[in-house]
């Protein structure tokens, strides 16, 4: 099946009365979601850092480059395929670690997994998640896991003992959020959900983690938040210390939050597998650049050693598609699908994949190409 043939799906639905029950548009989908969720949950995840800048310039670096489609190409069949470290995917798109989803959704996490395994694209689970490693793994699909990387050696490698007996095979180890930047909206209702016992069940469940607590989790819950917190969150860690990883984790290693091309060479040179080019989604620094504008400096630079990713500010498959041109080999997505979750749970989030990848079908068909590898910057032009 084509994932174009959602565009179908919808019409002939409609032939027989049945009404689709999520916009495709997704900003609408955003303002649905808004309608259902209380205002923390909502500003939580659609907020960003400071006045929103980096945020916005996301979206205008996208809005400055343009596709320029090409006619007459023996294009009807088209293979979005994707190999990443060596494992072949059915996109080039993963769902971005995006922690607290109970927030947005009961079901939040296990809801995400069940959705994209069976899509087949992978998850990325973050540590700040609202189920364990252990739960989310029951939905059999591709699995990353995204460490939030804590400053107690043996807390981390038992993180790491979890990840790999429950088979997830990449790791992804987020740089660019060691503290929490100044973000307004959530500091005007003195929301953050973790500091609430949101998106702890991966520390609370680990036995290293419980072994340091004087007391137990299900005794004196805010103890156990009061030692995590500072455990994975305040300092930055240092590229010395990079070695602990690489020693201890057999799979590719990917860093996130790279957007300089020195750090990303350096990645190369600590053994790293991969980086993804992210501002965390104008969520950490506001005032630094659009990540987009950060990606094709750094494919160039290490898209030979290293399987260079990208996030922050893709909204639709013309978006994917850019990025791919730009030197992304896929594309990471963060907001878009938790305004899935909260409309709809597991068929939420399917709905929202499944829209941007028959978009991006048919925007790599219409403009010309067959395959994401057909793609270069030349497809694009400056608007
Ligand atoms: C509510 C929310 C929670 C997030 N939590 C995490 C996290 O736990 N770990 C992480 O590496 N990134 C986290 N991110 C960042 C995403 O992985 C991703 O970089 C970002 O959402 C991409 O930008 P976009 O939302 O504009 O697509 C979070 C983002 C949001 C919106
Ligand atoms: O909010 C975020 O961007 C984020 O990365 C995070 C960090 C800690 C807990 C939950 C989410």
């Amino acid at each position: 099946m084509a994932f174009s043939d959602y565009q179908y799906e919808i019409y002939l639905n409609g032939l027989t009365g049945q009404h689709p029950p999520y916009s495709a548009d997704l900003a609408e989908l955003e303002r649905a979601a808004r309608r259902r969720l209380d205002p923390g949950a909502y500003w939580y995840v659609a907020g960003s850092a400071g006045t929103g800048a980096t945020d916005r310039a996301n979206r205008e670096a996208f809005d400055r480059w343009r596709i320029v489609p090409r006619m007459l190409r023996d294009v009807s069949v088209r293979d979005l395929s994707t190999e990443l470290f060596g494992r072949t995917y059915p996109a080039p798109l993963a769902l971005a670690p995006v922690g607290v989803q109970s927030i947005v959704h009961p079901q939040g996490e296990l809801a995400t997994s069940r959705a994209a395994a069976a899509l087949g694209v992978p998850m990325v689970l973050s540590t700040a998640a609202s189920h364990t490693l252990e739960e989310v793994a029951e939905a059999d699909g591709p699995r990353w896991y995204q460490l939030y990387w804590p400053h107690d050696d043996e807390v981390t490698l038992s993180l790491l003992e979890r990840a790999r007996k429950s088979g997830y095979d990449t790791l992804v180890v987020t740089l660019d959020t060691w503290t929490l930047a100044w973000r307004p909206n959530d500091l005007d209702r003195a929301y953050l959900p973790f500091l609430r016992g949101t998106g702890l069940a991966i520390p609370l469940s680990d036995p290293v983690f419980r072994s340091r607590l004087a007391r137990p989790v299900e005794e004196d819950l805010d103890a156990a938040i009061m030692q995590w917190v500072p455990m994975f969150n305040g300092r930055a860690h240092t590229w010395d210390q990079l070695s602990l990883l690489r020693d201890n984790w057999d799979g590719p290693i990917v860093l996130k939050g790279i957007q300089h091309v020195d750090d990303a060479r350096r990645a190369a040179d600590a053994g790293m597998d991969g980086v993804v080019v992210s501002n965390h989604g104008g969520r950490q620094v506001d005032g630094a650049l659009a990540s987009l504008d950060a990606l094709a400096p750094v494919a160039e630079a290490v898209g030979d050693r290293l399987t260079v990713l990208f996030d922050s500010g893709v909204r639709s498959g013309a978006d994917v598609f850019k990025a791919l041109a730009l030197g992304a080999r896929a594309v990471l997505l963060g907001r878009p699908y938790m305004w899935g979750l909260a409309n709809g749970g597991q068929d939420g989030v399917r709905h929202v994949v499944r829209s941007i990848l028959a978009e991006l079908d048919l925007t790599l068909g219409l403009a010309g190409f067959r395959t994401p590898a057909d793609l270069d910057p030349s497809v694009l032009e400056r608007a």
